[in-house]
């Protein structure tokens, strides 16, 4: 995670400025800071019980460990919904906003504004009215900004069926759609997405995976060259994992199982485990590492199902599910592969321009 470096980021230069970005906005005590610190800083579920304070000013982050996945998050304190945003912050310190930026439009970067909500901090009356004012303000601002809600928390004895977590879906989703009407906005014209999530389990990574994936720029290609190859191999299906976060970041058009996925996030932590920290950091090849470019990791299911793990470029895993019976050509499966290879780094390369910088 870039934020752990020693010297300080400067969110001001223009290369990270223009890089996707994603908002954390909500409530006080809803589990922003949490969710930012459990999927991109490693820290335990548990230890955000008693390690997390308070957010009192915005903290940025940048994730940049694969080229083809790289964004920065902003964590912003509770109850705080870009208010005064036009109006100019502070900026001797770098992780106050820049002056004069928007939040939710600075420098056409693509935006996703996620608003946390505490599921199990009922009536959510109060939090869902600032939700609809945000979210009003920052269409007027920016009308390609992506609206995201984490309904956070779905754990512990309230939410031990499923039925009880869509209950609550269904009840924060009336609310939105009310709200929006009595604030003269058709619910139609804005389309948010809605995610149940606890970070004590897979659920966040699937949520962030999903948020994260529609601010890839190349998606529809990354999409394209994991049809082919699943197609081409006869694959169950394939996932491009950023190895360090562990979200996912493309997949085949065929449907997502969440089991699967989990089963495949579950894979890349078993080898990273026997992986030397120092050849991950190097992208060695050392004939003892299981993730390398040259090294390959198979674990064989009880139901006949393989899954397959290959480095794929700097920091990011592909990861296929395939019958056993169709694993047993495996050298087109690496050729496959290795096209699948060559597409993805002329992919992550940035887009040479013209003279006239276009
Ligand atoms: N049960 C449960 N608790 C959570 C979850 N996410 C966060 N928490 C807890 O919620 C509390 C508040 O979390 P924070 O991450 O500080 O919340 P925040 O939204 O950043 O809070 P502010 O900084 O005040 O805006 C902590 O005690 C977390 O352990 C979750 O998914 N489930």
């Amino acid at each position: 995670m870039g934020g752990d470096n020693i010297s300080p980021i400067d969110f001001n230069d223009p290369k990270i400025a223009s890089l996707p970005r994603i908002l954390l906005m909500g409530p006080r005590r809803g589990g922003k800071t949490s969710i930012q610190r459990v999927v991109f800083q490693k820290m335990s579920p548990h230890e955000t019980l008693f390690r997390l304070e308070a957010t009192q000013q915005l903290e940025r982050a940048i994730v940049d460990h694969t080229p083809l996945c790289r964004f920065t998050v902003w964590d912003f304190p509770g109850d705080y919904y870009g208010e005064d945003d036009e109006n100019n912050y502070d900026n001797d310190n770098n992780n106050n906003i820049s002056t004069g930026d928007s939040v939710f439009v600075g420098d056409n970067a693509a935006t996703s504004l996620i608003f946390v909500v505490d599921a199990q901090d009922e009536p959510y009356d109060h939090v869902l009215q600032s939700f609809t004012n945000a979210v009003t303000r920052a269409l007027e601002l920016n009308p390609n900004i992506v609206i995201e809600v984490f309904i956070n928390k779905v754990d512990g004895e309230l939410f031990l069926s499923d039925e009880s977590k869509y209950d609550c879906r269904r009840d924060i989703m009336t609310q939105v759609t009310d709200e929006l009407t009595d604030a003269g906005v058709s619910p139609d014209s804005i389309h948010i997405r809605y995610h149940l999530t606890s970070i004590y389990d897979h659920s966040i990574y699937e949520a962030l995976s999903r948020v994260v994936q529609r601010l890839i720029p190349q998606l529809p290609t990354l999409e394209n060259l994991l049809n082919v190859l699943v197609s081409t191999c006869s694959m169950e299906k394939a996932y491009l994992f950023d190895v360090v976060s562990k979200l996912y970041i493309s997949t085949d058009p065929g449907p997502v199982d969440m089991q699967s996925v989990e089963l495949c996030s579950d894979m890349i932590d078993v080898v990273l485990d026997v992986t030397p920290a120092e050849d991950l950091e190097e992208d060695m090849v050392d004939p003892d590492s299981a993730y390398d470019n040259k090294s390959a990791s198979v674990i064989r299911l009880s139901n006949g199902m393989v899954l397959y793990l290959k480095e794929v470029d700097t920091m990011l895993a592909l990861v296929c599910i395939t019958r056993a019976e169709n694993f047993r050509k495996k050298s087109l499966i690496n050729y496959n592969i290795g096209c699948l290879k060559k597409a993805l780094r002329a992919l992550a390369q940035p887009v040479p321009t013209t003279e006239n910088g276009h």
